[in-house]
């Protein structure tokens, strides 16, 4: 069971030119972050417009090649186990508009209260 219980939504814009590098969404064990969510709202996309969402298998080391390029078609949506999935933004060559969302879990205990505010 994952114990999701709240979701974090940013509107992500990439101007051209714009990229994320490879990265986790969540530090492993951390449980912050536990789901990870991108739509994608462009009206239209082409492959030539770069932009491709990589993802590589958990475990992948720095110079695997991506198991799959993402492209940020009108529609689409991707979920990914946000400690476990490497992933990336290729530049994108056209403004790419999208939601980045995650799925946290609550962490209050007997020490603190979650969410503090
Ligand atoms: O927009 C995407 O395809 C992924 C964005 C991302 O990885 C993030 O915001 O953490
Ligand atoms: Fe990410």
């Amino acid at each position: 069971m994952l114990g999701l219980f709240e979701m974090e939504v940013c509107f992500a814009v990439y101007p051209p030119g714009g990229f994320y590098d490879r990265h986790l969404d969540s530090f492993a064990g951390a449980r912050n972050r536990v789901v990870s969510l991108v739509a994608y709202l462009n009206e239209d996309w082409e492959e030539a417009r770069g932009g491709a969402l990589a993802i590589w298998p958990e475990g992948a080391g720095e110079s695997d090649a991506p198991a799959a390029r993402i492209f940020p078609e009108p529609g689409g949506v991707v979920l990914m186990l946000s400690e476990a999935i490497p992933h990336a933004v290729e530049v994108t060559n056209e403004k790419r508009l999208g939601l980045a969302g995650w799925w946290r879990v609550n962490q209050s205990g007997m020490d603190r209260i979650d969410p503090l505010s």
